[in-house]
């Protein structure tokens, strides 16, 4: 018999917008994944096939692109700056909306102009995206790698500006920062090992049954 299938999910904000899609696939989480106090990190769930892992969001694309997990639900951002040719993304999931941005401080915004920059300083936790979008405008970009809090570096003079994830655009605001241009459109994805999914008959029917879920079309008419 086939190993289970193992399912990466990341433990941050997008978990909670995962799970009533992982319900609606008909995956039921043993009581140890949703309680807080437990330190367990891989769990059983009511399908024998399937076992879930919480993982950081940026681990759940290399443990899927490593085979170690064979699908995984993470964020378009991470997908992109991660570029793994062995990830296999299918299915937009429909959660987790945001975008990637460059921002900068009001201050700079109000007398800068975009088309003149020859050279930036940016502070992102993306920087191969922010690379790959400068090279193709010609700009050389100086990039400092921070993993949270990338608000704080143009005022305390870390770098001029931020490439960063905005929603409701409250953090960049309550900053003092301004969104200057808009990178990337952000959604969840389901993702797979290509190995795993060309090779095992179990993982394309999950991914069809996620693909199902996340489709209100079709959830409305099951
Ligand atoms: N403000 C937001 N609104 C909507 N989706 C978001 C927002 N921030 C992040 N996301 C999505 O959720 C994913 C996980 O973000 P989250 O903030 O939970 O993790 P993280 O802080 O990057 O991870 P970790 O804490 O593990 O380092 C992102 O990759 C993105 O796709
Ligand atoms: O536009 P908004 O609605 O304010 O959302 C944007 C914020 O959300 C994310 O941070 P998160 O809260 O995940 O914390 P982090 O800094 O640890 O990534 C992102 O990095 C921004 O800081």
């Amino acid at each position: 018999m086939a190993p289970p299938i193992v399912l990466a999910l990341p433990k941050g904000r997008l978990l909670s917008e995962a799970l009533p899609l992982l319900a609606r696939v008909g995956i039921e989480p043993e009581a140890a994944f949703l309680d807080d106090d437990s330190r367990a990190l891989r769990f059983s769930t009511n399908q024998p096939g399937i076992e879930l892992i919480r993982v950081r969001a940026f681990d759940v694309a290399t443990f899927v692109a490593h085979g170690a997990a064979q699908i995984g639900i993470v964020g378009s951002d991470v997908v992109a700056e991660f570029g793994y040719p062995e990830l296999y993304a299918p299915v937009d999931l429909g959660i987790g909306h945001c975008r990637v941005s460059l921002a900068e401080p009001a201050g700079l915004a109000a007398e800068d102009d975009p088309a003149q920059w020859s050279h930036v300083r940016i502070a992102t936790k993306y920087p191969n995206l922010t690379r790959r979008h400068f090279e193709d405008k010609g700009v050389g970009a100086d990039i400092v790698k921070l993993n949270g809090a990338m608000e704080l570096a143009p005022t305390l003079g870390l770098a001029d500006r931020i490439v960063d994830l905005v929603s409701s655009g409250r953090t960049l605001k309550e900053n003092g920062l301004v969104e200057v241009e808009v990178i990337a459109q952000v959604t969840a994805r389901l993702v797979a090992n290509r190995a795993a999914f060309k090779t095992r008959a179990d993982v394309a029917p999950l991914v069809d049954a996620f693909r199902a879920a996340a489709d209100p079309r079709q959830a409305a008419a099951a």
